[in-house]
């Protein structure tokens, strides 16, 4: 069996010999270095994402969804480049903030913020998406100037997995087509609000923006705007299946909106997972490999100090990965299931990925881990969220720290 492919690892990362190294660090020295589960980040690929998605935009803004990698030194470098950054909750605000984002490059989303959310966000001087009613009464109540935008909810359905949809008849997010028209009447009329245009989001994780084109066909139908926030969801390759390139997908959504919104509108754009998800890989230790006969055939369990407690990805949306041991990669490979040490039948990290001889004390490796993983981090089974892990250039940079025991009971009062 073929091992995983090359481009599903960072553009800064080579194989020299079977071994791997990320951003010129070699992966098994960052494993000893500093441990497993680590996450391992090519600071470059993330400058190079950033600068791809700017040039596509030309004149227009790009957004970093933060949820996506939200941790200070991820923001530095996306604010460093020059990106905006949306936050989802008064949490990611502060993180933006203290990452040094001044105001005016903030967006405040949400379908559920509370009233003081919304005051943090409007002192901050940061746009906000209004998403319901009940925003437009607290914004109401607080009366302080805010540059607003109204998250419409185009009833599209994209190609993607159901728990990211977003922009579909029947989710929790926006407006609908037909309760817009009131919201943008009530902040037209609004003395506090400064109405900047419409915004739409409609998942993740899209490889077709026809569902998209469709989405601005129907915003277009709420009248003429000075700005349009279109949403973020460019997919990336955790498989053979690659998505467009950055260049393609951003022109065709800004020659899009140049046609259907008219041009010399200020546009927008929210990627979050297309800017750092192939910048970052995870590496794990194998502490046990066991081989369990079934009827129809052996399978092997390769079982890592990690698991769902550091990537919930697979769980949570059968989402695919694939591995290698970090100083046989490109070996031929027999198919083995990687599962976590957590106590869950659940926690399998990959179904089938082949791997050479593993044992116990080999370092594994998962690409396409900068996204939504280290965001959705969590201590079950009391196991210490990992360290996050800066390399370029052969040098290696702690920028999160691992959780340590004291840590898990540091609430505890
Ligand atoms: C409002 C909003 N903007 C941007 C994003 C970023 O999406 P993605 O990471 O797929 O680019 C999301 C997440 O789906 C979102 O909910
Ligand atoms: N957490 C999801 C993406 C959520 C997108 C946010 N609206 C994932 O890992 O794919």
């Amino acid at each position: 069996m073929p091992a995983t492919a090359s481009h599903l690892y960072p553009h800064a990362s080579s194989v020299d010999d079977g071994r791997l190294s990320i951003g010129g660090c070699d992966a098994a020295d960052l494993a000893r270095e500093f441990g497993t589960p680590l996450y391992a980040v090519a600071e470059d690929d993330l400058r190079a994402r950033a600068r791809e998605f700017r040039a596509a935009m030309g004149e227009g803004e790009v957004i970093f969804a933060s949820k996506a990698f939200p941790c200070t030194a991820v923001l530095r470098v996306f604010e460093e480049e020059g990106l905006s950054v949306d936050v989802a909750s008064g949490g990611e605000l502060a993180l933006a903030t203290s990452a040094g984002f001044s105001g005016d490059r903030i967006i405040l989303h949400g379908n559920a913020k509370s009233a003081r959310e919304l005051e943090a966000a409007v002192d901050a001087g940061a746009r906000i998406v209004v998403d319901n009613f009940d925003d437009i009464d607290k914004l109401d109540a607080l009366g302080k100037p805010a540059n607003v935008l109204i998250r419409v909810t185009p009833g599209v359905v994209a190609d993607t997995h159901a728990a990211i949809l977003t922009g579909h008849a029947g989710s929790k997010f926006g407006f609908s087509l037909a309760q817009a028209p009131l919201a943008i009447e009530r902040l037209t009329n609004a003395p506090w609000a400064d109405l900047h245009g419409l915004h739409m989001h409609i998942g993740s994780q899209l490889f077709d923006l026809e569902p998209w084109r469709l989405a601005v066909e129907a915003i277009a139908t709420l009248g003429d705007f000075p700005a349009y926030d279109l949403g973020g969801g460019l997919a990336v390759a955790y498989t053979d299946r690659r998505p467009p390139s950055v260049t393609e997908f951003v022109g065709n959504m800004v020659a899009s909106a140049n046609e259907l919104l008219g041009t010399g509108k200020r546009l927008s754009i929210e990627p979050g997972r297309a800017l750092t998800a192939s910048a970052g890989v995870t590496l794990y230790t194998v502490e046990s490999v066991k081989d369990v006969d079934l009827p129809d055939g052996n399978v092997r369990f390769v079982a890592v100090d990690g698991g769902m407690s550091d990537n919930l990805r697979p769980m949570l949306y059968d989402a695919p990965y694939q591995a290698d041991l970090v100083d046989r990669v490109g070996a031929a490979g027999t198919p083995c299931t990687v599962v976590g040490k957590h106590c869950e039948s659940g926690d399998v990290l990959i179904r089938e990925t082949a791997l050479h001889e593993p044992k116990p004390g080999d370092v594994l490796v998962t690409p396409v881990t900068g996204a939504y993983v280290y965001a959705m981090a969590n201590n079950y089974n009391g196991v210490p969220r990992p360290p996050v892990v800066f390399c370029k250039d052969g040098e290696a940079r702690l920028v999160v720290r691992r959780e340590t025991f004291e840590d898990l009971h540091g609430r505890d009062v």
